[in-house]
């Protein structure tokens, strides 16, 4: 049994969707093939939540049109009709009928759902017409989560239940990334770019041969190819380095993915799907590690820095009171410092999230913060790679390890 994994980047098109169809045909059958929203349908889906709770309907419908007219034009490219996907756009055009209820992150995970369901049904439909055996699982019945919208947290022995006993027979089992749902059926997603880690939710259920994702780029580079000129495809990576990466932002894998698959030794590989046949990076339980810089790049980056306002320390007290106001706002920290009166984070800007959370530091601390940086991090750096990236670069903070270094620059 092996996992294959495409993203929204593999299914933008018809194109994209027929590609799939040769690779899974020709590479993956039996496989459980986990396939995210079509494109950037995800972003997309985000503007018609921010739109619908804010009771903005004409923004609401443009964006919800644009959405159902994308998918419908794949449809037509691919000779396929609007039958394929028409209930579940009448299904969301009823909730978006209904004034809002519950809070904004419940809201954002019944609408955002929705670009899984529809690339899964467009995709199923072009693996049996390259003559598939192919069934159609709908992962809001196999994942099952809590009720951390947006972040659900898996109940790993319910869904191993449900998934092994979906997933038998001699069948291409297609299933949406992404999204699970709660013990009482409220559906739930897994964080932004988490389709990568339904593949090895699947895969560590089914104790997989291997999981592949299948990417625009030849493999996990050294570098964002986006980004940096003249990248060297890793061939071979340690779980723990690709942990690492991940951890620090290479946002060729999903953090999460990594872990349920070293839990089992699963072997991770990451291949093009522009080359199907190159063989890409295999991820694993290797010697050694990595010898060459590694660099990841974050832009749109904050630096906050609070200072208790009675002059006070930083420590245990307010430092546990400032994780618990980062954890309920949901902001993530990318990099923390601290002095004997200042305690500073580095986060991704975040229209949604960032504001609440200066909001109510500011119950407790002088908060000053720069917007618009870059977050720098080199895992194996030496001094000349760090000079060689801080070039024309003003420097704000550097945090180094014995194998990694991080600077915060505008
Ligand atoms: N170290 C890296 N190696 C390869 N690609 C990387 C790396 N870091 C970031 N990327 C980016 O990851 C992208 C692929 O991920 P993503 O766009 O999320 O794909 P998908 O939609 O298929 O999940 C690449 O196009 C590349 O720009
Ligand atoms: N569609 C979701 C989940 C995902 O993983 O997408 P992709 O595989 O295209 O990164 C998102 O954009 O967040």
């Amino acid at each position: 049994m092996k996992v294959f994994k495409f993203g929204g980047a593999s299914v933008k098109d018809a194109a994209g969707v027929l590609n799939l169809a040769q690779i899974v045909r020709t590479q993956g059958q039996n496989a459980v093939v986990v396939v995210s929203a079509m494109g950037k349908t995800t972003n997309a889906l985000e503007e018609v939540v921010r739109a619908y709770a804010a009771a903005d309907l004409d923004a609401m419908h443009r964006h919800w049109e644009v959405v159902k007219q994308y998918h419908e034009q794949i449809l037509a490219d691919l000779g396929l009709g609007i039958g394929v996907i028409d209930d579940l756009l009448y299904d969301l055009d009823g909730y978006l009928k209904t004034p809002p209820q519950g809070t904004y992150n419940a809201i954002y995970d019944q609408i955002v759902s929705v670009g899984e369901l529809l690339s899964t049904r467009v995709v199923g439909v072009c693996l049996a017409q390259v003559s598939l055996p192919v069934r159609w699982l709908d992962a809001r019945q196999l994942v099952r989560t809590d009720a951390t919208f947006r972040e659900g947290r898996v109940d790993w022995a319910e869904t191993a239940l449900r998934i092994t006993k979906a997933v038998t027979g001699e069948f291409v089992a297609v299933t949406q990334g992404f999204i699970g749902q709660t013990i009482d059926g409220r559906t739930t997603t897994l964080g932004r770019e988490g389709s990568d880690y339904t593949a090895a939710i699947f895969a560590y259920c089914l104790n997989a041969k291997s999981v592949t994702i299948w990417k625009d780029v030849p493999g996990v580079l050294n570098a964002d190819p986006k980004w940096f000129d003249d990248t060297v495809l890793l061939e071979k990576l340690t779980y723990q380095d690709a942990i690492e990466l991940a951890y620090y932002g290479a946002t060729v894998i999903h953090p999460k993915t990594i872990k349920p698959l070293q839990n089992k030794n699963i072997p991770l590989y990451v291949r093009s799907f522009l080359k199907p046949d190159a063989p890409g990076t295999v991820i694993g339980n290797f010697e050694g590690h990595l010898t060459m810089p590694s660099f990841i790049f974050k832009i749109d980056q904050v630096l906050i820095s609070l200072h208790p306002n009675d002059f006070s320390f930083i420590a245990e007290d307010n430092l546990s009171r400032i994780f618990g106001r980062f954890a309920q706002a949901g902001v993530k920290i990318n990099l923390m410092q601290n002095t004997a009166i200042s305690f500073s984070v580095v986060v991704d800007q975040n229209a949604d999230r960032v504001p609440a959370l200066l909001e109510q530091l500011r119950q407790d601390f002088r908060v000053t913060y720069n917007e618009n940086l870059e977050l720098i991090t080199i895992r194996y750096y030496d001094q000349s790679t760090i000079e060689r990236v801080l070039i024309d670069k003003k420097l704000l903070l550097e945090q180094k390890s014995r194998y990694t270094v991080q600077l915060v620059v505008r």
